[in-house]
This record gives structure tokens, sequence and C-alpha cells, in this order.
């Protein structure tokens, strides 16, 4: 049977990236999706921005919604110092196969916990799964329309808190207007648009940063 993309992608890694070198992985994932064949990676473009937040928050505890192959999950976990944890959520038994493969290769699985389970689900265990009290940094790059419904979750479970940083992809292209409108609206965050462009491509996309005010 045919590979899938995913597949495709994880060769890529095993074929150009040297073993225990996030930023090899990073850039062999680059260079397929821009002169092989495209995938819904963050990117490069996107990621600077995404490792620039994720320095100046330095988090303790961080979640991201949504793994994919593992790209954004190797971006953020090789700038965590040791002893934090990124938790990642993936709903596809596929998309985690490929991504605990990637996440291996660069040398970060002690770094990382894949959890395979909708948001929906996982969110109201983190607390019983991992001791969790509170996030300081969230990356939500899953489904469109779960952006809103999950961190309304994640308010309801209380595990945000005051500070807590939220920076959501895909905010303009696929687009996730009910989300947009939710934090730039409420008194309960402040919110700033990075603009930015879909992942190996020239079409307008960015991210929205925003801060839990509790
Ligand atoms: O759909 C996307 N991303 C979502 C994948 C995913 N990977 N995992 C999940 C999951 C869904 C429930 C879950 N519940 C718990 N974990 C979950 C994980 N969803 C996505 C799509 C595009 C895109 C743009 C333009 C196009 F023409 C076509 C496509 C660009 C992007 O940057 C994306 O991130
Ligand atoms: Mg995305």
């Amino acid at each position: 049977t045919r590979s899938t993309r995913p597949q495709r992608l994880l060769r890529a890694v095993q074929q150009k990236a040297i073993k225990g070198d996030p930023q090899s992985v990073i850039s062999a994932i680059d260079y397929f999706c821009r002169h092989s064949e495209w995938a819904m990676n963050v990117g490069d473009e996107k990621g600077s921005i995404l490792d620039s937040v994720v320095c100046e928050v330095c988090p303790t505890t961080a979640l991201e919604l949504g793994t994919y192959c593992g790209y954004s999950t190797v971006r953020i976990a090789r700038l965590l110092p040791p002893g934090t944890k990124l938790i990642t959520l993936e709903f596809n038994p596929a998309f985690a196969a490929v991504a605990r493969q990637v996440i291996e290769y660069a040398g970060l699985q002690n770094k990382v916990c894949l959890v395979e389970g909708a948001s929906g689900d996982l969110i109201p265990k983190m607390c019983q799964m991992f001791g969790i009290k509170t996030f300081d940094f969230v990356f939500i790059d899953h489904w469109k329309d779960r952006y809103l419904p999950d961190i309304k979750l994640l308010e309801e479970c209380q595990l945000l808190r005051k500070g807590s940083i939220l920076l959501a992809d895909n905010v303009i292209c696929p687009g996730t207007p009910e989300y947009l409108e939710y934090v730039r609206n409420s008194p309960h965050y402040e919110s700033k648009y990075f603009k930015s462009h879909l992942e190996y491509t020239k079409v307008e996309d960015g991210l929205e940063k925003s801060v839990f005010l509790g």
C-alpha cells in the first residue's frame, strides 16, 4: 500500500537529519515541505514567532493541542530547560505514530509526553494524569473548530492562571473566527496578532497570542 504523507515526511527526517539534533530535524521537515510535499506544520516563518514566544515565556508547564508530525513539538521542546514537560495531544493514531518517531529522532522524548485522544476528553484529565495545576503556555494547532471550546474547557478546569499564554496557529487560514472574536473581546484576555504567512506559501496567515488575565 502507498505510504502516507506523514510517513514520507518521517523518511525525509531519517534520511536527511542528524539523530539527536533537533535543528536538523526542523530543517529536514522544512526542506521536504518546500521542495517535495506541502504539509500542515507551523513552518519556519511562523515557527520563528513560536520560538520567540516560548523563549519569552520560559514555561515550566506547556501544552500543545494538535501534534500532527511533531514539528512544532520539536520546536517547542528544544527550547525548554531540563525538568520541564511538554504535553502534546494528538487525536489521529497515524499522526501520533509518526510524531513519536520524529520526536525520538530529535532526541527530545524525555521532554515530551504525547497523549493520544480527543482534546475534549483529555483536558479534564490533565490534573489526575500529570499532576498539572496550571499551564504557563498553550500552543493551539488542532482542529480549527475546537480552539474555542477547548480554551473554555481549560478555563473551566482551572488549568490557566493569571499570565498564562495561549498562542494559536491559523487564525486567518484556515481561520478560527469564533476563537478570535472571543479572545479579542473577552475581558479575561489581552490579545495580539502576529501577521505571517501560511506555512511554505505566500498566503496570509498569523498567530494570535493571548494572555489570560484571570
Ligand atoms: O488542520 C490543521 N491542523 C489540524 C491537524 C490536526 N492534527 N491533530 C489534530 C487534532 C484534532 C483534534 C484533537 N483532539 C485532540 N488532539 C487533537 C488533534 N488536528 C491545519 C490545516 C492547515 C491548512 C491550511 C490550508 C489548507 F488549504 C489546508 C490545510 C494549516 C495548518 O497549519 C493546520 O494546522
Ligand atoms: Mg497549523
